[in-house]
């Protein structure tokens, strides 16, 4: 009896202790006098998040709930506030006028226990500003060209791939072919892995794929955890990847570093340049003197970033784009006349040059990656206490900031009839006629991807390719408007994304 009563004893100071500490964690907005949308314990604002509905279209509720109360209002992640920005001049301060006081994202890093993921996403302050120096040079337009041959050597992989698999109806789930071709084209200019998924080998390279992309079940809340509580989830052992993916990468990578090494091997990728900073400490085209070289894991936690921040960026922006062509026939036409002519005179073949030349599909791009921006949230923390200008609100410091970026881009105010899907909002014309942060879907300021240019390579050849070869039209599976996927932290419709194929 006695022994009940003490238990009971702890486990009610134990909820109650719970209870006080999410009590006065839910009262910093109240004291800041920061417009804040009422939390309930204990999930804050973020009910249904993962279950009911997706993360994004909880972020544009609470933007639209609070844009009119403030540049800067409050949100509460679980226990965590979080200042969610609504203004685009505040955008602007954060990523890139007052960037000094929030270089960092907070993300988990584990560096010891998870060597991947200090990784140039991770990483803070001075280690930051090393690796991105470092690592920049290898993302030049000159370096993207050359990289630009992986890409093009994959384009009859990915039609034969298509013409292989699509059903007797003619369709096919689209994103699963596109997984495959950015997994191949970013496995080989990353860790210079000739992975061939696309006609079927290496099959465990996307079942580590969907296993860290969370598509295999419900996910959020643990990133949702790991993101919020950094330290205690260190503390707990948490892992951000499990121990299979760690050591498949892991063994992957420093194998072909290795293999590479011992046979003196040069080749014009990414892998090659983290070997050289490895071994030499710079790379050709480098503005930073520091000739600090990097460790083997430090190698490793960038190569495998390359993977995983390029792999479904990509393949998730090309079959938006083809879904949303198979939905707008005019659109499509428009696209394969301006690939017909820009390849008139390379015998069809889609050159980099005759890529770059193709404004409408750049334009296509454009507005895929505003309605289904792969990075719909940006993340920040601040460093020092910041006062936002024109307002009397300080971010303090250590505090998350969060810009959700798919908000803006359905924002009416700066998109009219946000949710059609019109290229022509990219003319030159109509950009100028908006404020340049109302669009950012590779972030801004000194911390935007660093693989921008080469991810848009990447989704403009796909979007191409399949263009040029096959007439695309929804299968009856597919519902319009499409509706995220709530419970993957990935941005997928619930449909998935079925297509018809017509070979032209
Ligand atoms: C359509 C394709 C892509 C999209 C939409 C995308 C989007 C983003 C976004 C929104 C961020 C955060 C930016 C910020 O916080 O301001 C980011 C960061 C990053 N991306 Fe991408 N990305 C794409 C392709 C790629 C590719 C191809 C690579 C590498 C091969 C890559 C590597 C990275 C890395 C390493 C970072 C962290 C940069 C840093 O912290 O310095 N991304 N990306």
């Amino acid at each position: 009896m006695g022994v009940l009563i003490i238990f009971g004893s702890i486990v009610a100071i134990f909820i109650t202790s719970i209870y006080v500490y999410f009590r006065w964690k839910y009262s910093f907005f109240e004291k800041e006098g920061v417009p804040h949308l009422k939390p309930k314990f204990p999930l804050g604002n973020i009910q249904g998040m993962g279950q009911e509905y997706h993360m994004i279209d909880v972020l544009i509720q609470m933007y639209e709930k609070l844009k009119m109360k403030g540049s800067v209002v409050g949100i509460y992640n679980l226990a965590e506030p979080i200042y969610l920005i609504t203004d685009v001049d505040v955008v602007k301060d954060v990523l890139v006028k007052d960037f000094n006081s929030f270089v960092n994202r907070g993300s988990y890093i584990n560096e010891k226990d998870e060597p991947l993921t200090a990784s140039l996403l991770n990483v803070e302050d001075d280690r930051w500003r090393f690796l991105r120096n470092k690592l920049s040079p290898a993302f030049s337009s000159g370096k993207i060209k050359s990289m630009y041959f992986t890409v093009s050597s994959l384009g009859n992989n990915l039609i034969g791939a298509i013409e292989r698999e699509i059903n007797d109806k003619k369709s096919l789930e689209v994103k699963n072919i596109m997984i495959r071709f950015t997994v191949d084209v970013v496995s080989s200019v990353s860790f210079g892995m000739e992975s061939n998924t696309l006609n079927g080998e290496h099959p465990e390279m996307i079942q580590h794929f969907r296993e860290i992309f969370g598509i295999e079940g419900s996910n959020t809340l643990y990133f949702l955890m790991l993101f919020c509580f950094p330290d205690l989830s260190k503390f707990l052992k948490l892992k951000f990847f499990s121990k299979r993916v760690t050591e498949y990468f892991s063994n992957v990578i420093s194998a072909n570093i290795k293999s590479r090494e011992d046979r003196n091997e040069s080749r014009n990728d990414l892998l090659n340049m983290l070997i050289e900073l490895k071994n030499k400490g710079s790379i050709e085209g480098e503005f930073s003197t520091e000739t600090k070289k990097l460790t083997l894991n430090e190698c490793l936690a960038q190569a495998f970033i390359f993977f995983f921040g390029g792999s479904d960026t990509s393949s998730t922006t090309i079959s938006y784009a083809l879904t949303e062509l198979a939905y707008n026939p005019d659109i499509q036409e428009k696209v394969r006349q301006e690939i017909l002519d820009k390849t008139k005179d390379t015998n069809g073949e889609i050159t980099y040059e005759a890529l770059q030349e193709m404004t409408y599909l750049g334009q296509v791009v454009d507005e895929t990656l505003r309605m289904y921006t792969p990075g719909f949230a940006i993340f920040r923390k601040a460093s020092e206490d910041y006062k936002v200008s024109n307002s009397n609100i300080i971010i303090r410091k250590g505090v998350k900031v969060w810009i959700p970026t798919l908000a803006f881009h359905y924002d009416e105010k700066f998109w009219k009839n946000s949710t059609k899907f019109d290229p022509n909002r990219f003319t030159q014309e109509e950009i100028d006629k908006r404020p340049k942060f109302s669009f950012f879907p590779f972030g801004e300021g000194p911390r935007n991807c660093i693989g921008m240019r080469f991810g848009l390579v990447n989704a403009k050849y796909g979007v191409a390719m399949i263009i040029k070869n096959f007439k695309l039209t929804p299968d009856a599976r597919m519902k319009y408007p499409l509706k995220f996927n709530p419970k993957t932290i990935l941005m997928e419709p619930e449909t998935g994304f079925w297509l018809k194929f017509d070979k032209i």
